[in-house]
Parts: C-alpha cells; structure tokens; sequence
C-alpha cells in the first residue's frame, strides 16, 4: 500500500510555550492506510531529531505491508515535527508576516508546542482516538508528552529511548554542538547554507553519542599499518558531516536541538513523578543497553512512574541509534507487550523492587 503525502494548514497564529507567535502553522505529513469507520485503527509515529514524516522510508522494518504497524490494518500517520526542514513550519519557511524566510528569526519551540501542533492536525483528520502511539528520542519525548496534555486519548503508548527529563549529560552534547555551528563565520547570514560547516562538527559530534565505544571498534577499526587521514574513524565521522548536510541546514538542528533539551514533563505541573503519574495510556518502554545518550537508567525511570508501564531492554551494537535500525528487535519487544497485556500479565512489580535504590538516586 502507497504512503500518501499531504500539507494541513493553520492560517490561526499559534502560541509557543516560550513566547513567540507563528502566524500561521503549515505541517507536512504521510498517511498510509485508512482510517476504519470505529476510527480505532490509528498508529501516530513520531519522528526524531533529524528525521522527517517519511515514516515508510526511514522505519521500513517496523512499517509496511506484512509488518507489525501494517496499512491493511491501521491508519499510520506521521507528521514532520515545526522547526524542521522536511516541509513543516520551519526556519526556511517564509513568514507571512515580512515576506521574507524566518531563518535567525525563527522563534524556540517545545516539545509541548509540537504536540499542540499535532493536536491541531488530529481534530482536522478526524482522530477522536490513538490506538497506538510511538516514538523514539526527540519522537518519544512527543509521545510522552502528548499521552500527558491528553491522557484519555492515546490507548497504547510505546516509548523507546527517550526520557521524561533531558539530563545535564544530553544539553552539554546540544550546546557543543551549537557553539560548532555557531563559530562557523557564516552562521550570521541569513541565508539557506548559513552555517553548515559547522552543521557538519556538530553531526560528528553527535554521531559520538548516538553510537558508542564498542560500535566504532568494529564497524571503524584501525586497519594495520595505517595513520593520518587513512584511518578508518576519520573519513566516518566527515563522511557523516557531509551526509546530514546534504539533507538538513543547520537553523533547524540548532531549533530542535533546543527543542529536545526542553524536555521536562514536570514544568509547572508539579514536579515530574506527578505527570507520568497522570499517563492513563497503557504503555511499554523500550531501552537500548549501549545507548550512551539516553542510557536505560531514563527509561527504568519512566516505567516506574508510569502507572502498570512494562519495561524492556534490547541490546544492539548502535548504542542510541538502534532505535532506528533493530527493526527485528523491537518488533519482537512490542510483540511480546501485547501479548502480555492480552493476557493481563504485568511482569514489572518484583523488578522494579530491585531496582528502588538506582532509582532513588536517578530521581534525586
Ligand atoms: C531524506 C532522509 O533521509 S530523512 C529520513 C531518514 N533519516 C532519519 O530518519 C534520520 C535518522 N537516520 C539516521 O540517523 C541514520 O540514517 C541511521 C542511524 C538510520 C543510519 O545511519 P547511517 O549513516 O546510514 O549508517 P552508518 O553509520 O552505518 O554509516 C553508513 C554510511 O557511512 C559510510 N561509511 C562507513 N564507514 C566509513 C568510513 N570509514 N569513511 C567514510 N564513510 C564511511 C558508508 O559508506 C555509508 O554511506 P551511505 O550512507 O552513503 O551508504
Ligand atoms: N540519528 C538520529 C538521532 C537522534 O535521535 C537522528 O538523526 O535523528
């Protein structure tokens, strides 16, 4: 089944959390299948930091005909997240208002102003109710927070590496990589390329905590007899640099770079245990045992706050990124999930007993 690609356009101006205004809200999105006359077949995945609405493409594994979230079955729907470059309201858009592309101008936006933009998109497709709900990094940061702004909406919730807080350990990585792009000489124009060659330190950078030690010892080993620029982690991580910069600028990554370190479920709700308290959606959350990024301690963290959540770790030699990559893994996780809630079975009770002192001192 084809994935369909659409605009929603809001001409209303739409308030961010922060401050600013945006005149009016363009989001890009793909469908793929259809909605059933219940309207209890929809699967909303959110996407992460550099990716886009292109769920089909860059989640192959997990979507598609055959896979678990199968357009026979489900009304799958993605939305390229305000602030990207995928065709969503973005620094590159022009703003009605001037006539001109927002670039420097381009105001900050929350995780919690994504999903009030989401929010807007649902009521226009006609979507009383979630069926599914996943995301992972900046994605599962969306999911979280929206399964808070509206807790009766999203049935099943599916979070995998990602955190109800951004660590102090995640905003140092962010802003090292902005002072890289913010030193490139350029990066005070205005104008599409401004500041890509720092775009490109700053993905090298990031490539380092989205993968780990042990993913750079096998896949960029030392060849022997080498040095200089022939090794092999060298021409990686500019190859990279290069690659995003091909596909993304670089007012974008420093937006949703900020947008990800606003992660904090808690802000003026009383304190963070009190909003996953809130979560009524029934919810699994999946960690990467090498993400070096969002380690799993994060994620035990969600599970034992979020009410009857299970937990589930998967190990994969991708450190943070496995979460776009063990498509198989994952599947078999959610998999079991689901069986585990058609049985009524909550394995999590005994081990979160085990886990209260890493707990207590990850909280504290
Ligand atoms: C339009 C769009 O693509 S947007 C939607 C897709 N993107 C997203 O969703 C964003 C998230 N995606 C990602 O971050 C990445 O694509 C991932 C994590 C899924 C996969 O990362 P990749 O970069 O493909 O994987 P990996 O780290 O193995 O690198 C492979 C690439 O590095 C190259 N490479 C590997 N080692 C070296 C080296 N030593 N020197 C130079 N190049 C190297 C490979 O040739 C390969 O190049 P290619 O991508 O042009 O084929
Ligand atoms: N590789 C991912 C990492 C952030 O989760 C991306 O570029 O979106």
């Amino acid at each position: 089944m084809q994935a369909e690609f659409h605009h929603f356009h809001s001409s209303f101006s739409f308030d961010l959390e922060m401050g600013g205004v945006l005149p009016s809200v363009q989001l890009a999105y793909e469908t793929m299948g259809k909605l059933n006359a219940q309207k209890d077949n929809v699967v909303w995945i959110c996407h992460a930091f550099t990716g886009s609405h292109e769920v089909s493409d860059w989640w192959q594994g997990l979507v598609g005909s055959g896979k678990l979230f199968n357009p026979e079955n489900h009304f799958i729907v993605c939305c390229n997240i305000l602030g990207s470059h995928y065709g969503s309201t973005g620094p590159l858009s022009t703003n009605p208002l001037t006539g001109q592309p927002y670039y420097h101008t381009f105001p900050n936006v929350t995780i919690r102003d994504v999903v009030n933009s989401f929010e807007l998109l649902r009521k226009d497709l006609g979507i009383d109710r979630i069926k599914t709900c996943i995301g992972g990094s900046l994605g599962g940061q969306q999911a979280l927070e929206w399964s808070i702004i509206q807790p009766d909406l999203i049935e099943n919730l599916i979070l995998i590496a990602t955190n109800a807080v951004h660590s102090p350990w995640g905003i140092a990585f962010n802003e090292s990589q902005r002072m890289s792009i913010e030193v490139d000489p350029t990066w005070k124009e205005s104008q599409p390329k401004a500041g890509i060659e720092g775009m490109k330190a700053a993905r090298a950078t990031a490539l380092i905590s989205y993968r780990n030690y042990e993913t750079y010892q096998i896949t960029q080993a030392r060849q022997e007899n080498t040095t200089g620029e022939s090794l092999r982690a060298i021409s990686y991580q500019r190859y990279q640099g290069e690659k995003l910069a091909g596909r993304f600028n670089a007012y974008s990554y420093y937006i949703l770079s900020k947008m990800m370190d606003s992660q904090d479920v808690g802000r003026n709700r009383g304190g963070v245990i009190k909003a996953l308290k809130s979560v009524k959606s029934k919810t699994l959350v999946i960690g990467i045992k090498s993400d070096a990024l969002f380690p799993i301690v994060e994620q035990e963290y969600l599970a034992k706050h979020i009410p009857g959540a299970s937990f589930q770790v998967i190990d994969s030699l991708y450190g943070h990124d496995g979460f776009l990559i063990e498509s198989g893994l994952m599947t078999k996780a959610i998999r079991l999930w689901q069986k585990l809630l058609r049985l009524e079975v909550n394995p999590m009770a005994d081990f979160f007993k085990e886990l209260e002192i890493r707990h207590i001192s990850y909280a504290s």
